[in-house]
C-alpha cells in the first residue's frame, strides 16, 4: 500500500491566457480549480495508474471542504488531520512563456497538530508500506516535526519517500527515509555543492537510502551507494511543467513499492522520466497523460555516471 501525506494542500487554481504582463489586467481564456498539494497530486498521479493510495495531511476551513469533495471523485483514500485554520490556495498562470506560480503560506499549526498527524498516518502504515510526504510545510511547523515523522515511520518499517526543501534535506536525511527528491536548486541551497553527484552523496552520507535529484527538462539523477544514473526525456514544447516532479515522485513510490532499491531502482528511471514528461503534457498538476507514458518510456535511455562511491 501507497500512502502519501500533504503538510500544506492546497486548492490550485490554473488560469490560462496567452501572454502574463506585470502590471497589467489580463481577462483568463480558461480556469480550473483542482485539489493540490505535491502528496495530493502523487496520490492522483498513483490512482489514475491503478494503484491503491491513500493521502492524509492538514486541512482545514470551506476550502479544506471543497478540495475534500473535489478529491472525492477519484479513488484516492483521504484521512485528513483537520486544523483551525484555513487551507491554502495556490495560483498557476500558464501562458506562452510557461508556469508562474504564486502559492499562498497556508494555516498555521501547533507541535500538537504534528503529534496527531504522525499518530494518524502511524495508525494506515504497515511494516513494508510505503509513505511519500510531499510539499512545504505550513506555518508554526517545527525544526524537528518533520524528521520525527519520518523517524517514526522509518522505525515502524515503512519505505519512506519524501520531497521537501530548505535546511529540512538535511534533518530529514538523518531520519533515515529510502528516497529524498529535492531538485537540483534545493539540493544546491541546502548542501551547498554546486556538483549535485556530491550533493546527493553528501545526504546519502547522512542517513537518505537513495537520492533522486530532478533537472527539469535535463531529466533526472539517481545516486544511491551503488552509483550514480542519469536519464533525460525527449524535449517536450510547450505544455504545464507544474506538478512534473509530482509525477516523478509517483513513478519512484510505485517502484520502491514494487520491492526495487539500491542499483535496482535505476531501471525504473525511465518510468520516472517518462510519467514527468507525461504530466507536462496535461494542462494541470496531478494529472498525466497515459498515452504518452507509454508510448515514452520505451524510448528512454539510463545511462551510469561512474562506479559505485
Ligand atoms: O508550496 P509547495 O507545497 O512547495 O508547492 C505547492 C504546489 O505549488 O506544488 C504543486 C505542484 O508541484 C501544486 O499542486 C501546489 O499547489
Amino acid at each position: 500500500m501507497i500512502h502519501t501525506v500533504t503538510p500544506n494542500p492546497a486548492l490550485d487554481l490554473t488560469y490560462r491566457l496567452a501572454h502574463l504582463q506585470v502590471g497589467e489586467v489580463h481577462r483568463a481564456d480558461d480556469v480550473t480549480e483542482t485539489p493540490g498539494g505535491k502528496g495530493i497530486n502523487v496520490a492522483r498521479v498513483l490512482a489514475a495508474l491503478g494503484h491503491e493510495v491513500d493521502c492524509g495531511g492538514f486541512l482545514g476551513g470551506s476550502t479544506g471542504e471543497h478540495l475534500e469533495h473535489l478529491l472525492s471523485h477519484s479513488s484516492v483514500h483521504q484521512d485528513w488531520t483537520l486544523v483551525a485554520g484555513e487551507t491554502r490556495r495556490t495560483v498557476t498562470i500558464v501562458d506562452e512563456a510557461g508556469a508562474t506560480l504564486i502559492n499562498e503560506p497556508g494555516p498555521p499549526v501547533a507541535h500538537r497538530d504534528w503529534e496527531r498527524l504522525s499518530r494518524a498516518v502511524q495508525a494506515r502504515t504497515r511494516a513494508g508500506d510505503v509513505v511519500v510526504i510531499s510539499g512545504s510545510t505550513p506555518p508554526g511547523t517545527g525544526e524537528t516535526d518533520l524528521p520525527d515523522l519520518v523517524r517514526a515511520l522509518v522505525d515502524a518499517g515503512a519505505q519512506v519517500i519524501v520531497d521537501t526543501s530548505g535546511p529540512a534535506l538535511l534533518t530529514v536525511a538523518a531520519a533515515g527515509p529510502a528516497v529524498l527528491k529535492p531538485n537540483h536548486l534545493e539540493l544546491q541551497a541546502a548542501t551547498g555543492l554546486d556538483d549535485p553527484v556530491a550533493g546527493a552523496r553528501e545526504l546519502l552520507r547522512r542517513g537518505a537510502g537513495a537520492v533522486l535529484v530532478s533537472r527539469g527538462s535535463d531529466g533526472v539523477l539517481l545516486v544511491t551507494a551503488d552509483g550514480a544514473w542519469l536519464a533525460r526525456p525527449e524535449p517536450i514544447s510547450g505544455g504545464n511543467p507544474t506538478g512534473a516532479g509530482d509525477a516523478a515522485v509517483a513513478a519512484l513510490a510505485a517502484a520502491v513499492a514494487s520491492g526495487a532499491e539500491g542499483a535496482a531502482l535505476a531501471g525504473h528511471l525511465p518510468d520516472v522520466v517518462a510519467l514527468s514528461a507525461a504530466a507536462v503534457l496535461m494542462p494541470t498538476a496531478g494529472a498525466v497523460d497515459t498515452d504518452a507514458y507509454a508510448r515514452l518510456r520505451t524510448s528512454i535511455r539510463t545511462e551510469p555516471l561512474d562506479a559505485a562511491c
